[in-house]
């Protein structure tokens, strides 16, 4: 298999509340996989939720988790995306939004004629083609695991870049339904979303979020290069979040495999440590919400209008003669928690349809797997078995935490999504323009969704 990163072993301290997000010290490092992952791979044939993580690993993740990208080394042909993106970067975010319709859609149509002009020039779709129809027959030569990871954020950045056309997102763009891509971003994202075995248009936290790093942990695609270094830090903050979610995500999937698999092999005491253990890596993950989302570290000022609204969508297609509309990304997006839901036996917050469309393929078969192996339904009745019942404590004590979470989401939410935001109507990046002739009811559907969520985490 290839090597895991070369990046320092351990971890580098935690954000704390006053760093610069620029100062890459202060950032999380990718941990040191490698042992867990040889320990994963041998694991795999003899069981199946360690043969899912291992495939992840080794496919999506191009050899580790959170996956490798490589945004420099890439075919020829598919270097001006990254270019084009990055010379019109500083053109997409306006310091202060028009209210005027006139000007907005002038603004877009500037934007979104640039960027078509500089893919004809640029871009040659028929070589594009020629080297994603080949990785698409299994023939790597052309470009590493890594560099295909990479290049997938870049179209869908770019996507999402012409979508909106201008930052923050105003109602003429919310008002469009249908949007004609150039075929220079259409081609290669067919290819794309049939690797990862998604179907949307719009793109999601693996593309956008987790593939917008390089190996050393800097952002590659901003969206607000040129705004103030409020806006910069935040937006920094905000998608640095995700990506240290998935590092510390990954000794979860590692302890929760390594919890099935004592349990199966009759070893409930080392079952009982590995449920342990994931409570111990949950506490430091869910701190990377409870330390960064408030507003000595992301604004709200900024959030709603700088932040968020780059990654809705809320435009589609006619397939089949019925108009399909795609969301953009959404926190609901994380692996990590829809893995540990998974293994608890709680049912899924996403519709097979959302997970069809937003979840990679071997994300979602991670999670069918957990949710097949599911200790809960396997457990003795309580009283009758005391190893079972330090089992079923200990996955209590996993329910808790993430009800906790889910209390402290639903309130500290809402904050970002009350801003006023009077340059466009009410939305959500992952539900899309929300109905409701308020702010106040709209918000409401929102809180009813997470209500729910916590009413059903037990
Ligand atoms: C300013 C920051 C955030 C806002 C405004 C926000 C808002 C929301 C809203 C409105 C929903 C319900 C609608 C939907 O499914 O899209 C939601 C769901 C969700 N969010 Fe967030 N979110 C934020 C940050 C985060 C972060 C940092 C995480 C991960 C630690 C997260 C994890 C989730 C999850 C897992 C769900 C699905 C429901 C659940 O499983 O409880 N969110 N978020």
């Amino acid at each position: 298999r290839r090597r895991p990163p070369s990046t320092p072993p351990g971890h580098s301290c935690h954000p704390s509340h006053s760093p610069q997000p620029q100062d890459s010290s202060k950032r999380l490092a990718r941990a040191d996989n490698t042992l867990q992952i040889y320990d994963i791979q041998a694991l795999a044939p003899r069981h199946e939720v360690a043969w899912y993580l291992a495939n992840l690993i080794e496919k999506d993740g191009a050899g580790d988790w959170p996956p490798r990208t490589d945004h420099v080394h890439w075919p020829a042909a598919l270097r001006p995306y990254k270019d084009i993106y990055l010379e019109l970067a500083p053109l997409l975010s306006a310091a202060t939004p028009s209210l005027d319709d006139v000007v907005n859609t002038e603004r877009r149509e500037k934007y979104r004629g640039l960027m078509r002009k500089l893919l004809t020039e640029r871009v040659n779709v028929d070589h594009v083609r020629g080297i994603l129809s080949a990785v698409e027959a299994g023939n790597w030569d052309g470009m590493t695991r890594e560099a295909y990871n990479g290049f997938y954020c870049c179209v869908a950045v770019c996507r999402h870049a012409y979508r909106w056309a201008t930052i923050p997102v105003v109602k003429v763009a919310q008002l469009e339904t249908i949007v004609e891509f150039p075929r220079e971003l259409e081609v290669p994202w067919t290819y794309l979303q049939r690797m990862f075995g998604v179907t949307a248009d719009s793109g999601n936290n693996t593309a956008n979020v987790l593939h917008n790093f390089d190996l050393q942990g800097e952002r590659v695609y901003k969206i607000n290069v040129a705004m103030k270094d409020l806006i910069r830090e935040s937006e920094e903050i905000f998608f640095r979040m995700f990506l240290d979610l998935e590092i510390l995500g990954f000794p979860i999937y590692y302890s929760m495999v390594k919890a099935l698999v004592a349990f199966d092999g009759g070893d409930k005491p080392a079952c009982i440590r590995y449920l342990n253990d994931v409570s111990g890596h949950l506490r430091r993950l869910l701190s990377v919400f409870f330390d960064n989302v408030h507003g000595g570290r992301i604004s709200p000022l900024v959030w709603l209008s700088y932040i968020q609204g780059f990654q809705g969508w809320g435009i589609g297609r006619y397939i089949n003669g019925e108009y399909v509309k795609y969301d953009g990304l959404s926190g609901n997006h994380v692996l990590v928690f829809q893995a540990i839901d998974a293994f608890l036996g709680i049912e899924r917050y996403l519709t097979d349809e959302n997970m069809e469309r937003y979840i990679p393929r071997n994300q979602r078969e991670l999670c069918l797997a957990f949710k097949r192996h599911t200790l809960r339904s396997r457990l003795a009745p309580p009283g009758q078995n005391p190893e079972d019942d330090r089992i079923e404590e200990a996955l209590q004590r996993i329910v808790r935490q993430l009800r906790v979470f889910r209390a402290a989401h639903r309130t500290r939410v809402i904050p970002y999504l009350e801003q006023p935001a009077p340059e466009r109507l009410p939305m959500t990046a992952g539900k899309s323009v929300l109905n409701g002739s308020s702010l106040r009811e709209a918000l409401q559907v929102l809180d009813n969704l997470m209500v729910t969520r916590l009413r059903e985490t037990q």
